[in-house]
């Protein structure tokens, strides 16, 4: 039995319940991009209109009472809630099967929201869901892409979302050493605000900047657009406090250790299935004084990545680095203001972005010897508008999705990694993977082809990340379907080619069964073993990263 949403109690996460970004931002596509997509993809282009979220339905609450008695026991008064407009908020992340699942009239949700207010109350919830029975996901920004926050019980009688959103402060600095202490709720803005506050800057920007969080990060192993210059964020992170079913661990932010294997590694990227993180100690550098940037144009895919690799390989390094296959160059996604607005007059190749940040004079310096390398490697200079222009809207493509999924076209990513010399093979298996899957003629689609748009993402002296955006028809019957065929298909092609089956979208339900292709039966039994150590009830995130 379900009913209709009750009112929220408790104040909302900040991104819209049915798409990407901030609630009162609508976005309407400009006449350039209807034109390319109507072309392209032979839809109307007449957008339909959203569910409201009150006229959604979930089931009741399965806690009783007596487990929310318990509940609001370890986090206080007006921290607990188990209306349906608050659960429904948090039932889903943002990948697009989640955004079409969205539009359904009944929908999947936790039993109930829980806010803790620190480490101790984050790990008090987790003994008693432990010994209660209770299931629990944490929740960050909810911009999970690969299943993460599906609400699943498994074999519990009833799953919480453990929401973070109160674990938002700057615990500690350490100037001397470069180290700050954050909350695990505290998002990417808020970061930057608080380190800024002290001159400080953490400079991981991945394109959820906005909205996703410092234990969302961690859980993840997130990568950000300035990979090149700061690192992943596995890479920024010193030390980390994770509350456990079984009691609280805290790793000290002492990176150069020979104290046995790192634990940190074993923490980041475990997707809330061991326990919570709820404080990251990570390495901070002062907040850049300039920025220089510059575009280059590649006659083609290969000659582009062989400059790139050459760039990632020199001491230069540029801070962000990235390239755009020739699709992807054609459509101006580099630019989400004008695409498709100079398809027709393109001069074709694929764009490099490069950008330096830092003191003046390293920044300049940087540039003017990566220029070299680029220019050796057969480059054209197109000056610093292009690269400018990219950095400004950098967060802003996400918004077109929405506007794609209202007229009937999906339109969705997916990120791999894999070693320099396997890039070419790996972007053409995937490529035609995603292109023969949603690309053929059915009742449904008759004679649409999908766009299959590349971008080498991030890069180190001896791999790269291949990202792929796809935009394509949505089948009328059963969209969520079409697509998972799509991403099987995909990634069958990216486990057939030896490649990661991500690089940092992280595992979530999505990749649960390549996982073992990856790292074998015994490397799926370490973190079985790991689990069991930790949470040895299964209520940590069940059905999500271990097969
Ligand atoms: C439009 C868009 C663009 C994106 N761009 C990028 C990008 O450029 N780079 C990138 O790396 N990712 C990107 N992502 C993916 C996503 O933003 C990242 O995975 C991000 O790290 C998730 O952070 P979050 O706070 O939103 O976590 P959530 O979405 O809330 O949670 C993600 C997973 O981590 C778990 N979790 C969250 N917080 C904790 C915690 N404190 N302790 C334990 N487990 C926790 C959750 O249970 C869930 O399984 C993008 C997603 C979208 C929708």
């Amino acid at each position: 039995m379900t009913s209709p949403v009750s009112p929220a109690s408790l104040p909302a996460p900040p991104m819209r319940w049915d798409g990407w970004g901030d609630p009162d931002r609508e976005t309407v596509l400009s006449e350039s991009v209807l034109a390319l997509i109507r072309g392209a993809l032979g839809v109307s282009g007449t957008p339909t209109p959203r569910r409201s979220l009150t006229d959604v339905e979930v089931a009741p609450t399965r806690l009783t009472d007596d487990d929310i008695a318990g509940l609001v026991e370890r986090v206080g008064d007006g921290h607990v809630s188990v209306g349906g407009t608050d659960r429904l908020l948090r039932a889903a992340g943002r990948s697009t099967p989640d955004l079409l699942r969205r539009r359904a009239h009944i929908q999947a949700a936790p039993d109930a929201v829980v806010l803790p207010g620190s480490t101790e109350e984050v790990a008090a919830v987790l003994a008693w869901c432990a010994d209660a029975d209770i299931a629990v996901v944490t929740y960050g920004g909810g911009t999970a892409v690969t299943g993460g926050l599906t609400p699943i019980a498994g074999d519990h009688r009833a799953v919480i979302s453990l929401d973070l959103r109160r674990l938002d402060g700057l615990a500690e600095v350490d100037d001397l050493s470069r180290i700050a202490v954050l909350g695990a709720g505290v998002t990417g803005p808020r970061a930057e605000e608080l380190l800024g506050q002290h001159g400080l800057s953490l400079g991981h920007f991945p394109q959820s900047f906005r909205f996703a969080t410092i234990g969302g990060f961690a859980a993840t192993r997130s990568s950000g657009q300035a990979s090149a210059g700061y690192g992943r964020f596995d890479e920024m992170v010193v030390g980390l406090t994770l509350a456990t079913p079984r009691g609280v661990l805290r790793l000290r932010p002492v990176e150069h250790s020979a104290a046995g294997p790192d634990l940190r590694q074993v923490v980041l990227g475990s997707e809330g299935t061991f326990g919570v993180i709820t404080e990251v100690a990570v390495r901070v550098h002062p907040v850049p004084p300039t920025a220089a940037s510059q575009a280059w144009r590649f006659p083609d895919f290969a000659t582009g990545a062989a400059a790139v690799r050459a760039a990632a390989r020199s001491d230069a390094r540029p801070t962000v680095l990235r390239m755009s296959d020739e699709a992807e160059t054609a459509v101006n996604l580099a630019a989400p203001g004008a695409i498709g607005a100079d398809a027709a007059d393109a001069p074709g190749g694929c764009l490099v972005i490069t950008r330096f940040e830092g003191e003046e004079d390293d920044c300049l310096d940087r540039r003017r010897r990566i220029a070299a390398i680029l220019s050796d490697a057969g480059g054209v200079d197109l000056g610093s508008d292009p690269a400018d222009t990219w950095a400004h809207g950098r967060f802003d493509a996400p918004y077109l999705r929405d506007a794609l999924l209202a007229i009937g076209v999906g339109c969705e990513t997916l990120e791999t990694a894999t070693t320099w010399s396997g890039i070419e093979a790996l972007r053409t298996a995937v490529a035609d993977a995603l292109s023969n899957t949603l690309g053929t003629d059915t009742p449904d689609r008759p004679g649409s082809p999908a766009l299959v748009l590349c971008h080498i993402s991030h890069t180190y002296p001896t791999a790269a990340s291949l990202y792929f955006t796809v935009v394509y028809r949505l089948a009328d019957r059963d969209p969520v379907a079409q697509w998972m065929q799509a991403k099987e298909a995909a990634s069958r092609a990216i486990v057939a080619h030896g490649a990661t089956i991500t690089h940092h979208h992280a595992v979530g339900t999505d990749h649960r069964d390549h996982l073992d292709a990856e790292i074998g039966d015994l490397g799926v039994e370490i973190l079985r073993a790991v689990k069991n150590a930790l949470d040895p009830s299964g209520v940590m995130n069940p059905g999500k990263l271990i097969p």
